[in-house]
């Protein structure tokens, strides 16, 4: 403990007194020398570049999102690059992108001026752009890698550095791993080249036609264009963008297929890093949609959609046959849209033999049963679209399978395969089209639900996310999985446990992860793992009952269970 006090009151004294620091960080990091708490959160180690890159608060410190951190971790990454790769593959480039939060512009050119100054060409937008649009622009560039600069669904004052590799989706574990070593050895920021006149042309500007390619990627991916054309006057959408990347590309496509009712919630229209009083710019997050539902009440609007930040998650509410909005969670609507890509498939002849869903683990049964019962092939991979981007391209290199859909109960959905992240950009097209569908049969999409329901079983699931910040949350995340690896937990909420997957041993053909999944009696199950993106210990529950009232029963019961337990660790 002394030698980690020594450690980060050292890097603090550097950074607020050596001349390669600017003036302005020097002065932040006076005016906290009587905050030694503050200090050690900032300096007591270097901010991890983990499976999803860098994520932290905006602010100087070596554990914190900012231009030096962001300079040095492009310097790992060029360094991999340089050392992996042939000089033809370096020479493809690394496309980056960005968001609307507070530094993403800044934090963009810190890279691509980085990137060049190591000699390699950095391709960059004129402004914000979406996660989806990165990924897809870097495949079709040939670059050998990506960047999004976000903290995706973060609150304000968080940003953050996600990489992708030349199969446009983000780093594989084993990449993540060599960056991070590659990171990690540079310990003198002043060996970090800066650019000049002659690399400085290796900074590239993309277009207008690098936008329109993707949206025209995208609508190659609806379904029932038709449909969209005879009731997109009618059908009335409500959007909110929630001040991120998603208001250009979401009005474009949904227009451009034949919506001509679409209300953009005013005050989330434009970018905002502080995203207009939204504290949590999160889909997954109820009051998220709020304004969006006041708007769509205003208006009557049939449908509500809103995109995270960057525009890779969607959430959806809905108006039922009473008149109430409902919102509708990720597994939802990935098993409604495992349903009406299938049924689509099946009605055009399309659907083939060797077709499979990917979900990941965490992500409820429900859209697996119905892929199932259409004799579709369920893969079950670790939480993160990279694991489902990572199939993708295997089914492409093998034509073992065909892609028919892939998503995560975090509000993520791939249709297609011309982005290999979440895109929600064709979810958003795709739900207001099965939507329209619903609404063209006089059913609005929760009815649709429901009927889904009465045919598979009434699946419930829920998610309990524990906020544990700083060292001591670290510690306290680490305990309590402990307790559930450690103690073997024969019941819970007196259902029998029938099977306990422990992933951290490396099971199911999967990458070691620390997941803990019990399986009861019932069928239901409960994961436990620890974010990746966020200081959260998540808990995921499902549950499947005959009606809606057992299975509301099921999963209440097995909440108070959790949090139960939960208390009395803490
Ligand atoms: O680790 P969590 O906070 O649960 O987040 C998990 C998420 O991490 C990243 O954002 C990945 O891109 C997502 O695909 C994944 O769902």
């Amino acid at each position: 403990m002394e030698c980690l006090m020594v450690d980060y009151m050292k890097k603090y004294k550097e950074w607020a007194t050596n001349p390669y620091f600017d003036e302005e960080t020097k002065k932040e990091l006076m005016e906290l020398k009587e905050n030694e708490k503050e200090i050690q959160d900032r300096f007591y180690k270097d901010l991890e570049f983990g499976t999803a890159g860098l994520r932290g608060v905006i602010s100087a410190g070596t554990n914190r999102m900012n231009n030096y951190t962001v300079r040095r971790a492009t310097f790992g990454l060029a360094n991999y690059i340089i050392k992996n790769t042939t000089e033809k593959e370096k020479n493809r480039g690394v496309v980056i992108a960005h968001d609307n939060r507070h530094m993403s512009r800044a934090f963009c050119m810190e890279t691509a001026n980085t990137l060049a100054a190591c000699g390699i060409k950095a391709y960059i937008f004129d402004d914000l752009r979406t996660t989806p649009e990165l990924s897809f622009a870097l495949r079709n560039l040939n670059a050998i890698a990506g960047i999004v600069i976000t903290a995706s669904h973060n609150p304000p004052e968080y940003n953050g550095y996600k990489v992708y590799w030349e199969d446009g989706a983000q780093v594989m574990p084993h990449i993540a791993n060599a960056i991070t070593k590659e990171i990690n050895s540079i310990h003198d920021y002043s060996q970090i080249p800066t650019i000049n006149e002659k690399n400085k042309n290796l900074v590239v500007m993309l277009g207008e036609d690098d936008d329109s390619t993707f949206i025209e990627a995208v609508k190659k991916q609806v379904i029932r264009k038709e449909l969209i054309q005879e009731v997109g006057k009618n059908f009335k959408i409500v959007f909110t963008p929630l001040c991120g990347t998603g208001n250009v590309p979401i009005r474009r496509a949904l227009s451009e297929v034949g919506f001509e009712n679409i209300i953009v919630v005013k005050e989330e229209e434009n970018p905002d890093p502080n995203f207009a009083g939204i504290d949590y710019p999160n889909p997954e997050d109820k009051r998220a949609l709020d304004r969006g539902i006041k708007t769509a009440k205003e208006n009557g609007a049939d449908l509500v959609v809103a995109t995270d930040p960057d525009c890779d998650r969607v959430g959806v509410a809905v108006k039922a046959t009473n008149g109430e909005y409902v919102l509708l969670t990720g597994n939802q609507i990935g098993g409604m849209l495992t349903n009406y890509i299938i049924e689509g498939l099946k009605e055009k002849n399309e659907l083939k033999e060797n077709s499979a869903l990917i979900k990941t683990i965490v992500t409820s049964e429900f859209g697996a049963d119905i892929a199932k019962s259409n004799n579709v092939d369920v893969l079950n991979v670790l939480t993160g679209f990279k694991f489902i981007g990572e199939k993708i391209k295997l089914f492409e290199q093998t034509n073992e399978k065909t892609y028919v859909f892939g998503y995560e109960e975090s509000y993520g959905y791939l249709v297609g395969t011309h982005a290999r992240d979440k895109d929600g950009v064709v979810a958003s097209v795709l739900i207001a089209e099965m939507a329209a569908f619903y609404f063209s049969k006089g059913l609005s999409l929760y009815e649709g639900l429901i009927e889904l329901y009465n045919k598979y079983g009434f699946f419930k699931e829920e998610t309990i996310s524990l906020t544990l910040k700083g060292i001591e949350g670290l510690a306290k995340i680490k305990d309590i999985i402990s307790y559930f690896r450690e103690n073997k937990i024969i019941s819970i909420n007196d259902i029998k446990v029938v099977d306990i997957k422990d992933y951290s041993k490396g099971i199911d053909d999967l990458p070691k992860a620390d997941v803990l999944k019990y399986f009861l009696e019932d069928g239901s199950w409960v994961a436990i793992r620890p974010s990746g993106t966020e200081p959260k210990l998540k808990f995921y529950i499902a549950v499947k009952g005959d009606t809606e009232e057992i299975s509301n029963k099921n999963i209440n019961e097995i909440k108070t269970y959790i949090d139960k337990t939960i208390q009395k660790l803490m």
